[in-house]
């Protein structure tokens, strides 16, 4: 079946600062839904809001019939979602199993095992196990921040810009990563990007975002290009 994502005409202020204007985006279950735009239009700040960390001044927001409300964040990991934040967030002076552990902190404690599907997925985090968060590539740190969001078993993934700043070689495999869970595992995926092309390639949905709206949305497949491209540059 899987779990939808409703984002639903939200608001987001910082102080007397407005970052998301009426932002609606769904993302359907068992698919990866992007959301496209350039160097701070509101991508962080919408998955923040979806993660509890921020409030919304308006609006709502509901992992499948459960609307979140203000809901605390690791409530919100206990239901389901996951999120991997810009920066990853890696402990850098904690081993790759530690950093793993830390995912373990909503869970109960019959719960707190490290699930086989991250090292299938992230071979490499299993050949780095003992070795410090900080000792390893921008990449590697990368897929250490989505194997922690996969300790809790999410229903829902919330990605922010898992590309930034990483190799062709490792997009891809992170890319491969994102669609085994979508397709074999049924999860619903929700990244912020400013990659244009990674997201063609995995995406089933991509959306627009501009100076904190939803400009634009359509499938992956059939979008208008100049449309995207023009919200996209500079
Ligand atoms: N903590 C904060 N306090 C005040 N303003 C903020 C804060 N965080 C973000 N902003 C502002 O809100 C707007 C949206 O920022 P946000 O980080 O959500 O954008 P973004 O699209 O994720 O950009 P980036 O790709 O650079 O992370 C920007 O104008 C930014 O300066």
């Amino acid at each position: 079946m899987g779990t939808s994502l409703n984002i639903e005409a939200i608001d987001l202020h910082y102080g007397a600062a407005q970052a998301l204007r009426g932002v609606s985006v769904c993302a359907h279950p068992a698919k990866i839904t992007a959301v496209l735009g350039r160097n701070g239009v509101g991508k962080s700040s919408l998955l923040r809001a979806i993660a509890g960390v921020h409030p919304v001044s308006r609006g709502e927001i509901r992992v499948g019939e459960t609307p979140f409300g203000k809901t605390p964040p690791y409530a919100r990991a206990r239901h389901g979602l996951g999120y991997v934040p810009q920066g990853r967030d890696i402990f850098p002076l904690l081993s790759v199993k530690e950093n793993l552990q830390t995912g373990f902190a909503p869970l109960k404690a019959s719960e707190r095992t490290i699930p086989d599907t991250v090292f299938e997925l992230f071979p490499v985090l299993k050949d780095m196990l003992m070795r410090r968060g900080g000792d390893l590539s921008g990449g590697q740190q990368q897929q250490l921040a989505i194997g922690r969001a996969l300790v809790t078993r999410p229903k829902v993934l919330i990605l922010d810009e898992p590309t930034e700043g990483i190799q062709p070689s490792i997009i891809k495999d992170i890319g491969r990563a994102l669609q085994f869970l979508r397709d074999e595992l049924g999860m619903t995926i929700l990244i912020v990007e400013q990659y244009l092309d990674f997201c063609r390639e995995i995406a089933d949905h991509i959306y627009i975002m501009d100076r904190g709206e939803i400009m634009h949305e359509g499938p992956a497949s059939d979008l208008d290009l100049p449309e995207v491209k023009r919200h996209l540059m500079v």
